[in-house]
């Protein structure tokens, strides 16, 4: 990708991974909520993706989006999830397409199909003994409103893909926690996702040939109930990083070099 990248949700915490990780291989364009404490290294704007002449000034000049901004919380009312999640992406597509951009990678999450974490399935399926498996093939099953505004952030991408060919990539992202995996949480450890790994997985989204994708975004963890052998064969995602290597806050195994 050689035209600057649009970061929106820069300010947060998977945008400070990807900046850590891959902060110098891009041009990149930041989109903050409200000023950043600290002046950026990078080219910035300050705005709503909810607001339409906010959102027409951060994709000019963009060839790429990754679309980060949005209400993360699991527990976020409707009216929040409406405006920030759906209507604010529903934006970010239009002027995308409307500008031209070539692709869009789209912060989906776990919680798009956190339904099938059912009473009796867990909390075995978090077990590395355990085969259950979602390959991001399976229809959308969300266990909260946020999980369905981000369900929704999906579909957008596939109208927006098929009408007006933009190429776009649905990263359902696990649980990013910086330096370990959570601690007495075994979701967490299925679905961990590390700083690096956040970052290259990204990385892969902006550089790989695809038309439209749904694949999940978690680190090679043992326990895993999510397949990662689409972000693999489409991405060529390389994840290094895999919570049974970490024994509380220490790692006890290092990376492959
Ligand atoms: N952190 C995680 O483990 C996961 C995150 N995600 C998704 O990744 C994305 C980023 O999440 P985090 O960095 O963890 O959240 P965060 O809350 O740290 O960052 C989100 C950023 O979006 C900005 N924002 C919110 N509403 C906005 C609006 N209307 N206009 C412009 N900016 C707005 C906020 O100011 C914030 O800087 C979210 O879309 C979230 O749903 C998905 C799965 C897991
Ligand atoms: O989508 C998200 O998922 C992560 C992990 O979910 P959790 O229910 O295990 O906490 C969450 O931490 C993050 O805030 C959210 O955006």
């Amino acid at each position: 990708m050689d035209d600057p990248v649009l970061l929106t949700g820069a300010g947060g915490a998977v945008g400070e991974a990807i900046l850590e990780g891959i902060g110098d291989a891009y041009e990149w364009k930041l989109m903050f909520h409200s000023p950043p404490a600290e002046e950026p290294s990078h080219e910035y704007l300050v705005g709503d993706v909810a607001d339409d002449e906010d959102v027409a000034a951060a994709v000019e000049g963009v060839g790429a989006v990754i679309h980060l901004a949005g209400d993360p919380r699991p527990e976020a009312p409707w009216d929040s999830v409406l405006a920030n999640n759906i209507d604010g992406t529903q934006k970010m597509y239009e002027a995308a397409v409307d500008e031209g951009v070539e692709r869009f990678v789209y912060a989906s999450s776990n919680h798009a199909v956190g339904a099938f974490e059912t009473d009796r399935r867990t909390p075995e399926m978090y077990r590395e003994e355990d085969d259950f498996l979602l390959d991001g093939s399976e229809f959308p099953r969300p266990g909260n409103l946020y999980g369905v505004s981000k369900a929704t952030g999906e579909v957008l991408g596939r109208y927006y893909h098929d009408e007006h060919g933009i190429k776009v990539c649905n990263i359902r992202i696990g649980n990013l926690t910086r330096g370990h995996p959570p601690i007495d949480y075994e979701r967490g450890q299925a679905m961990w996702l590390s700083y690096p790994d956040c970052a290259h997985i990204h990385e892969c989204a902006l550089e790989a040939d695809y038309e439209f994708e749904i694949v999940y975004g978690i680190s090679d963890n043992d326990r895993k109930y999510y397949s990662l052998d689409r972000a693999r064969e489409v991405l060529g995602y390389r994840p290094q990083d895999n919570s049974a290597h970490f024994e509380g806050e220490d790692r006890v195994v290092e990376p492959d070099a």
